[in-house]
């Protein structure tokens, strides 16, 4: 069997890694694992770990390593046989560490985005709270202005969206995914991408995913099934 494909996306809030998960799910047949529908799927179910993630969300904090590698981990020990792609995970060195005891990584997406273009676009982010779909009025509006393209449901404006919020968020992230960005540079894995525009930035993405990826991976049954 062909040695299957690994990759974890990393950025800021805002940085663009849903939108490009899902082209890449599309485009490469990676199966897309994002660690925040994940959490959501579980609060939605009432787990144990999903309730307790819970607490922490409401209080606008991140889920404690511990919560979020019990989770995670026994997920992606599930899927041997796929080719995945990890949104959102890992976070914090203690879970870079946590991922790496169980596979190897080919490579890592890292998204720099300039701060300015970041605020403009959260301002302008519509979330569908239930499955974490997201919009943007310019980008990538929905058909029916404030409601959801696949329930109908209503769009929120996250309150952690807003610009005020946005700076802070932005820092503490900076502070903890520099450990991580650091260790994944070290294992030379580390593909950064610096731009102002999705579009521009996703060439470049799916050429190196076109030399990364053996033939023959791209696999329907491994579609993003969002
Ligand atoms: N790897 C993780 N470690 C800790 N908490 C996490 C992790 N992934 C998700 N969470 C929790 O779930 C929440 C939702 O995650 P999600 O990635 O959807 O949104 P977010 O934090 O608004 O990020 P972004 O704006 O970058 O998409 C987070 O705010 C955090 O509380
Ligand atoms: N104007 C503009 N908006 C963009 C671009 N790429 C993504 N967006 C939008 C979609 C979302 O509403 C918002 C953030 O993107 P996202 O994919 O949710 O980012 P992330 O928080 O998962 O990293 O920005 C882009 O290139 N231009």
């Amino acid at each position: 069997m062909s040695k299957l494909f690994r990759a974890v996306i990393m950025g800021p809030p805002g940085s663009g890694k849903g939108t490009i998960s899902e082209r890449i799910a599309h485009s490469f047949g990676l199966k897309h694992i994002s660690s925040g529908d994940f959490v959501r799927e579980n609060i939605s179910a009432n787990t144990e770990a999903g309730v307790l993630a819970k607490t922490y969300i409401k209080k606008g904090l991140l889920v404690p390593d511990h919560v979020m590698t019990r989770l995670l981990l026994p997920r992606l020990e599930e899927m041997t046989k796929y080719s995945w792609l990890l949104d959102g995970f890992p976070r914090t060195l203690a879970q870079a560490d946590a991922l790496n005891s169980i596979c190897d990584l080919d490579v890592v997406i890292n998204l720099n985005i300039p701060l300015e273009t970041l605020k403009e676009r959260l301002r302008h982010r519509w979330t569908h709270p239930s499955s974490g779909r997201v919009y943007n009025m310019y980008f990538n509006p929905p058909r029916i202005q404030g409601l959801d393209d696949i329930t109908g449901e209503q769009l929120i404006q996250q309150e952690d969206d807003r610009p005020e919020a946005l700076v802070a968020r932005l820092r503490h992230y900076k502070d903890i995914a520099k450990p991580v960005i650091d260790l994944y540079k070290a294992k030379s894995i580390l593909y950064t991408f610096s731009d102002t525009e999705t579009d521009r930035i996703w060439p470049n993405i799916s050429t190196l995913l076109s030399t990364k990826i053996p033939i023959g991976q791209s696999d329907a049954r491994c579609a993003s099934t969002h």
